[in-house]
């Protein structure tokens, strides 16, 4: 069986509740304060600048010029896919690259890219991977289920965001991803699977928190008395 075929029946309800969170939702019905889009935009550009570092870790572990490739072609996928999308919406709000880049990552923010990172550092090509997998493919999900929603990818305010995400570009990295994953995986022990399954729902687990905190435009201090 492959890797994320052994994991569907554990990260479906988790992929699932993310379609049922109200940031999700709101993107798809339009109503999503953008507020709460503009708090996603820029803690996520700081994000990814830490997410694209996977790939290049992946990149130096590579076992194989074909896995070499694989992670290359990721990471240039993030730099100059993904983060043009970001770019291009915050032209549109009046925001520069400057301010992006600016951003202070908020505490699930920064324990997520942490976690990711140490977790790649920590072992071969199949942590990295692993740390990799739910946000592509937790994002490919999002973006498919959004499209398939009536008048989604037209949506003035979150239509270019829907339709990059359900697009054939990305459906595409995603797809290389989990391939590679499941390239990675073959033939490894079961307690080797369960330690990379770990991986995946735990960043998976991070991926819900991260759109609660858009939600909730939360960034430091988290409740701490005395501190505002
Ligand atoms: C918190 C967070 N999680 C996942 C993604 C989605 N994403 C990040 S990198 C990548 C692979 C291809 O570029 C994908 C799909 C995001 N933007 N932000």
């Amino acid at each position: 069986m492959q890797f994320t075929d052994r994991i569907w029946p554990k990260v479906k309800p988790l992929w699932e509740s993310y379609l049922a969170h109200p940031f999700v939702k709101g993107m798809g019905d339009g109503s999503l304060p953008i507020e709460k889009f503009k708090h996603w935009l820029t803690q996520d550009y700081v994000y990814l600048v830490e997410y694209a570092r996977l790939f290049a870790i992946g990149t130096e572990k590579a076992t194989s010029l074909e896995m070499m490739q694989a992670y290359a072609k990721g990471l240039d996928g993030v730099l100059f896919v993904e983060m043009n999308l970001h770019r291009e919406y915050c032209a549109s709000f009046g925001l520069s690259e400057a301010d992006l880049l600016a951003t202070q990552p908020s505490a699930v923010n920064l324990a997520y890219t942490s976690y990711m990172l140490s977790q790649a550092q920590a072992g071969g090509v199949e942590n990295v991977s692993a740390a990799l997998l739910a946000c592509s493919w937790s994002y490919s999900y999002i973006g498919r289920a959004l499209a398939a929603i009536p008048g989604a990818l037209e949506g003035d305010k979150y239509g270019s965001w829907i339709q990059m995400y359900a697009g054939d570009d990305f459906t595409q990295l995603n797809d290389d991803a989990m391939a590679l994953m499941n390239r990675i995986a073959e033939g490894k022990a079961d307690y080797e699977l369960d330690q990379l399954e770990d991986i995946v729902l735990k960043t998976g687990y991070f991926e819900y928190l991260f759109w609660d905190m858009c939600w909730n435009q939360s960034t430091w201090p988290v409740g701490i008395p005395g501190l505002n």
